[in-house]
């Protein structure tokens, strides 16, 4: 990652990112304006290279240490395509799904099942059957309803899965609170406090096609410091041994979830991987060695730092308002409809004009989307050439999790394309939508007949 200093404020570069002799922002190699004339805007442009850097950084970290069994499983909620998956596939990863509509995109791309964990706090018969009939790796279950049902089927079917417990170890992460998941009060999985998480082990456990292979936490997303996956082991670790002494359960697998945080904005100063991974694998091992467990198997679910940082996405600006002593709007083809997480998390960004990327950015500007809310803003407070007008091109950074994954069709803006580019080889990843494929679906209206 390298800094060029625009402002004195500097703008980071991520990856294979850089600025051509045009003054242009390329990344891969290839000009981004080269890419748009291309492709059209708005883009979403990944720089494979840097998600197998990431990939990378998560696999040596583990290497790092002797006899240890361990699984990343990319958590597809971030960025799931075909494409994406495969590149998965290919790095050798597990895979996190949430949904039939995620389980399927893994299957279509043809990922070995047993390498798949199934998430989600509300799964349905049809889902489950899906993931039973492909015969996944494991399934998370969430709760009580889900693990009768999970029983039931398997029961009807005479088939056995593997499940871990998702718990809730009522440990607050530091982030933002639409994205802490691990504190009492969450809708996803057992309590520990309350002894609700007690009694699903010992449900688990008296199952005839359940293999109850662990725990399973998620404290929250984009969490900076490594404190909160230290005590949510503590305290999980602390429950497995009183059940293993009261009830004989064997702890194989602790699954501490994903969350690792990335760079967004000069202010996000992100720890290397290695530093949760250590954390993760030293506290398990001290806390087994504490109560005289053994070792069990460390998994993870890293969605946003695999993804994020490698994600840039291009747009046209259009139109733009000065508002005298208040400021100027300029606006892009894209917004909220491609990346909700401003208008949803007041998450920042930041951008450049990629196609005047050597010129100052003196000038603040607030880059607006297209969608009919006044609370579609990408950034508010962007430092952008002076010229920077119509018909340049900007370029939003770190957009590569949860931008594509989380868009809308909301006022019939079709869904952006996504490209992968990697030494100097572009390829299209997902079809830019048309406005036929808006309608698709759509059925013209029938006169409402009795239905007695
Ligand atoms: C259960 C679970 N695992 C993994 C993730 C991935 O999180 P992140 O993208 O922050 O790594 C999430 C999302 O927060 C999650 O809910
Ligand atoms: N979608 C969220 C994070 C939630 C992840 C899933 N539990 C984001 O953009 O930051």
């Amino acid at each position: 990652m390298h800094v060029i200093c625009l402002t004195g404020e500097g703008v980071f570069l991520y990856g294979t990112q850089a600025i051509n002799g045009k003054g242009h922002l390329s990344i891969g190699g290839v000009d981004t304006t080269d890419l748009v004339k291309e492709f059209g805007t708005p883009l979403y442009v990944y720089d494979t290279a840097l998600i197998k850097e990431k990939i990378n950084a998560f696999k040596n970290a583990f290497r790092a240490f002797d006899n240890l069994e361990w699984q990343v499983a990319y958590a597809s909620k971030a960025f799931s395509t075909i494409a994406m998956i495969q590149l998965i596939d290919e790095q050798g990863l597990s895979l996190d799904v949430v949904s039939g509509g995620e389980l399927f995109t893994a299957l279509k791309a043809g990922l070995s099942p047993e390498r798949i964990h199934f998430h989600g706090n509300n799964k349905s018969a049809d889902e489950l059957a899906l993931a039973l009939d492909a015969k996944i790796g494991a399934v998370i279950v969430d709760n009580f309803f889900e693990l009768e049902l999970l029983e039931k089927m398997c029961s009807e079917r005479n088939q056995a899965i593997d499940i871990l417990l998702r718990v809730t170890p009522g440990v607050e992460a530091h982030t933002h609170e639409f994205i802490m998941t691990g504190q009492d009060d969450s809708k996803f999985g057992f309590n520990l406090d309350d002894g609700m998480a007690e009694r699903a082990v010992k449900q688990a456990m008296t199952s005839d096609h359940l293999n109850l292979k662990g725990i399973h936490s998620h404290i929250g997303s984009q969490i900076f410091e490594t404190d909160g996956f230290a005590r949510s082991i503590q305290v999980m670790i602390h429950h497995a041994d009183a059940w293993r002494r009261e009830f004989g359960f064997h702890l194989e697998v602790l699954n501490v979830g994903g969350g690792f945080g990335i760079k967004y904005t000069e202010s996000d100063q992100p720890l290397p991987i290695r530093n949760y991974i250590e954390t993760i694998v030293q506290t398990t091992r001290k806390e087994c060695a504490r109560y005289q467990l053994s070792m069990p198997a460390i998994w993870v679910e890293p969605g946003r730092s695999i993804v994020g940082e490698s994600g840039t996405t291009l747009y046209t600006a259009g139109a733009s308002k000065t508002i005298p002593g208040i400021r100027k709007y300029l606006s892009v083809d894209g917004g909220m409809s491609d990346n909700i997480r401003p208008s949803l998390y007041q998450a920042k960004y930041d951008a450049i004009c990629a196609n005047k990327a050597n010129e100052i950015t003196d000038t603040e500007m607030t880059l607006a989307g297209k969608c009919c809310e006044s609370g579609d803003i990408l950034i508010k407070d962007a430092f952008l050439p002076e010229s920077c007008t119509s018909g340049d091109l900007i370029a939003v950074f770190s957009t590569g999790a949860y931008g594509y994954s989380m868009a809308s069709h909301y006022n019939r803006i079709p869904n952006a394309a996504v490209v992968f580019i990697e030494n100097g080889e572009v390829s299209l990843a997902v079809r830019r939508e048309s406005f036929d494929d808006l309608i698709r679906n759509d059925l013209p209206i029938k006169k409402l007949s009795r239905r007695d």
